[in-house]
């Protein structure tokens, strides 16, 4: 079961991927991110191997694809708010691209 992350330890989890273009979404305790591609068919690919693990892992992204560009929103919807289930599948996609 995943824990909503505190604000000790969410700094450590979520500073990288502050640092590698994730950001706070405003109103939400998520975190939000555009990934952009070549093309569609490389956006979908990208999404297609993301929702494998996202299957494993049973954490699902909040996503919109339009052509070349994927605007991911990653929160944990079973403690209405950030847990590291999301830092987990952000690094993921980060390591996907
Ligand atoms: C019943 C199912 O295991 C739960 O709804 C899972 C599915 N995927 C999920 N994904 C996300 N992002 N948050 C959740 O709380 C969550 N819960």
């Amino acid at each position: 079961m995943s824990e909503k992350l505190s604000e000790e330890t969410r700094g450590p989890l979520l500073d990288p991927l502050m640092r590698n273009g994730w950001h706070m979404v405003e109103g939400r305790d998520a975190i939000a991110k555009m990934f952009e591609f070549e093309n569609f068919v490389d956006a979908f690919g990208w999404m297609t191997r993301a929702a494998i693990w996202a299957e494993k892992w049973n954490h699902h992204p909040e996503w919109r694809n339009v052509y070349n560009r994927v605007e991911v929103v990653l929160t944990t919807h079973d403690v209405d708010g950030l847990s590291a289930q999301d830092a987990k599948l952000a690094r993921k996609m980060d390591a996907l691209v």
